[in-house]
């Protein structure tokens, strides 16, 4: 459970129940199933809402991922939030209305329930980062693009920074990269934007983390320019500051660095309040600002939306 005076934020099973009833109070525009399951054997719940959920259109497609890492539980709730505006907002918001109508929006609330439910066991925060796989991986370490080429990970497993054993060792992310490779219709990926939301510091970052080089062998000049331009636009509506992710620290087998390499899918980090300088407790804000510092990234998702179908 959470600590007294923070139960606004959901526990796995208080998220698992919002999503049951967001997809029986909507059905027409949601379908609600999973990816696979956690070391665990939680399932991974993904979420999709598209007008006519249960056809496959031809229309772009949207991921939105949180709680890679557990201790950022302000992240779940920020998936949370897509979810509700996009149901609730249906048929009222016209812009709402318009993208369901339009793309295909795919949510995971939470890519780490175990690490997330460890996290607040006892109803006392533990301070815990990663899977519960052993000593603990960092999922966002276990990536199979780049895994463990750059100094930009640890191979301890006691590390807060170990990236497992392999690329994909942690069942969560391989659960999440066989959900992006279920996307490849037709010999083309579907999907066309993603943001990984993670908490503090209020960046938006783009690849590459692996190397501080704009351009590369998978990311072109140009390629490199939108990144820019489209994460330049997403910070100036949140407020958040702007930077290929490599310039805040070097990582390797991150989501954003495989998104695009594997799949040139327009792939952000957003790391979100607080601001910085809070130690420990920047992961743990206060119940009350979770409405504020979601619906702070509204606009920020509606660019991205739109950007999938440019
Ligand atoms: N959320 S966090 O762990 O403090 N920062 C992220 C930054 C991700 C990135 O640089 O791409 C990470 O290190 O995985
Ligand atoms: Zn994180």
């Amino acid at each position: 459970e959470f600590p007294e005076g923070d139960e606004g934020f959901h526990t796995y099973s208080e998220l698992t129940t919002l999503l049951e009833n967001a997809a029986a109070d909507h059905p027409d525009i949601t379908q609600l199933s999973d990816v696979g399951s956690s070391h665990e054997g939680r399932t991974i719940p993904l979420m999709k809402i598209s007008a006519d959920a249960a056809q496959d259109s031809d229309e772009p497609e949207v991921l939105f991922t949180c709680n890679q890492h557990a201790r950022e539980h302000l992240t779940t709730e920020m998936c949370l939030r897509i979810v509700e505006r996009f149901t609730d907002g249906y048929g009222t918001d016209q812009t709402v209305t318009d993208f369901v109508d339009s793309r295909e929006i795919y949510v995971i609330p939470t890519v780490n329930p175990d690490g997330s439910e460890h996290d607040i066991e006892g109803g006392q925060y533990q301070g815990w980062r990663k899977n519960r796989q052993g000593q603990g991986t960092d999922l966002n370490r276990n990536w199979g693009y780049k895994w463990g080429c750059c100094d930009g990970s640890s191979g301890d497993p006691a590390s807060d920074t170990y990236r497992g054993e392999s690329g994909f060792s942690a069942p969560e992310t391989a659960a999440v990269r066989d959900f992006v490779n279920s996307r490849v219709v037709g010999g083309e990926q579907q999907l066309e934007g993603h943001i990984d939301f993670h908490t503090y510091g209020e960046l938006v970052l783009w690849p590459f983390g692996h190397t501080t080089d704009d351009v590369t062998e998978d990311m072109t000049e140009q390629q490199a320019q939108r990144f820019q331009d489209v994460g330049r636009e997403l910070a100036d509506s949140n407020g958040y500051t702007p930077q290929q992710s490599s310039d805040l620290y070097v990582t390797d087998g991150d989501v954003n660095g495989w998104m695009w390499g594997e799949h040139r899918i327009l792939s952000f980090t957003f790391e979100m309040y607080p601001a910085d300088g809070f130690g420990l407790d920047g992961f743990y804000p206060d119940d009350e600002d979770i409405a504020p510092e979601t619906e702070r990234n509204d606009q920020a998702v509606d660019i991205l939306l739109r950007e999938a179908g440019a």
